[in-house]
């Protein structure tokens, strides 16, 4: 009877983030020139690119090569230069809370202890208390931080601060996660663990994905597609469907032989080759 008063209220719970599933997007002729004081940079050429409700998509490059230009114009952030962005259709003219955005630096606020961490759009959007402490608590035992809703950031590792970023987009219930290089500052070991729990996260929550890494194998672990981008001007060079069973492992041979691929690409594009770098 307990058992199923609890199975219960985790539907309960669940379902006020209806609709859990991810949207489309139509990104159209999006380019980017950004006008410095060195004079023009093209930014990105224009990008064409669809994806489907709960695909989970990476886009891989090196610095500079336009990747979180493109998130930022998903996002709202910024205006493109030219082309439209749609998300389920509906044209993109700012942010919206259908779209959250990840940075590598977690972005909390030291002031506020995990829990009000992940409380804190909940609170914005008029959430009452007691449903947001709900909320915030489902999704920091999504990410496996229970036990940790009165810790204060600085008292946090770097895997687990991410964590709680990832808790605090979920708790938005966006549709789509646009994230940028979100475990760029972790070490080897942390990075591996968030990743195989973001794929995780993903299957039980279908949200769409866009995910910025520098890290081949990275985006082969995670990706349904892997855009590969090139510098100078930015633009995506080539497009990889994965089709590797999940969940993947990193150690997996497949995955190897597929991200040294990619890597070749990676390393032509940029119009240089260099050995054994991983990323
Ligand atoms: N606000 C801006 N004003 C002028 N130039 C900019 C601005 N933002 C980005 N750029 C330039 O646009 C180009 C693409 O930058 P962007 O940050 O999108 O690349 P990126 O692939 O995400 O790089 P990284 O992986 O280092 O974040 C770069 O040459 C960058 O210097």
């Amino acid at each position: 009877m307990f058992q199923r008063q609890l199975v219960k209220e985790k539907h309960d719970i669940e379902s006020k983030h209806e609709p859990a599933g991810g949207i489309s997007l139509q990104v159209e002729g999006v380019s980017k020139l950004y006008h410095g004081r060195t004079g023009a940079v093209q930014a990105l050429l224009p990008v064409d690119l669809d994806v489907k409700p709960g695909e989970f998509v990476c886009l891989l490059g090196p610095s500079g090569c336009g990747k979180s230009t493109l998130l930022s114009i998903i996002a709202g952030l910024e205006l493109p230069s030219s082309g439209q962005v749609r998300a389920n259709g509906k044209l993109i003219q700012g942010p919206g809370t259908d779209r959250v955005l990840l940075f590598q630096d977690a972005a909390l606020f030291p002031w506020l202890d995990v829990l009000r961490n992940v409380e804190f759009g909940l609170r914005q959007a008029g959430v009452p208390p007691k449903e947001r402490t709900e909320q915030a608590r489902h999704f920091l035992e999504l990410v496996h931080l229970h036990g940790f809703e009165k810790s204060y950031v600085h008292q946090l590792s770097g895997g687990m601060r991410q964590r709680v970023a990832i808790a605090r987009a979920l708790a938005l219930n966006p549709a789509i996660l646009l994230m940028d290089e979100p475990f760029g500052a972790l070490d080897a070991l942390t990075r591996d663990r968030l990743q195989a729990e973001l794929e995780e996260i993903w299957s039980s929550t279908r949200k769409t994905i866009l995910f910025v890494t520098h890290n081949v194998r990275e985006a082969v672990a995670l990706g349904d597609r892997v855009l590969v981008f090139a510098p100078r001007p930015g633009r995506i060079v080539r497009e990889f469907r994965i089709t590797l069973p999940r969940p993947r492992s990193l150690e997996n041979y497949q995955l190897m032989e597929q991200a040294s691929e990619i890597l070749a690409v990676l390393k032509e594009a940029m119009g240089e080759v260099k050995h054994g770098e991983s990323d």
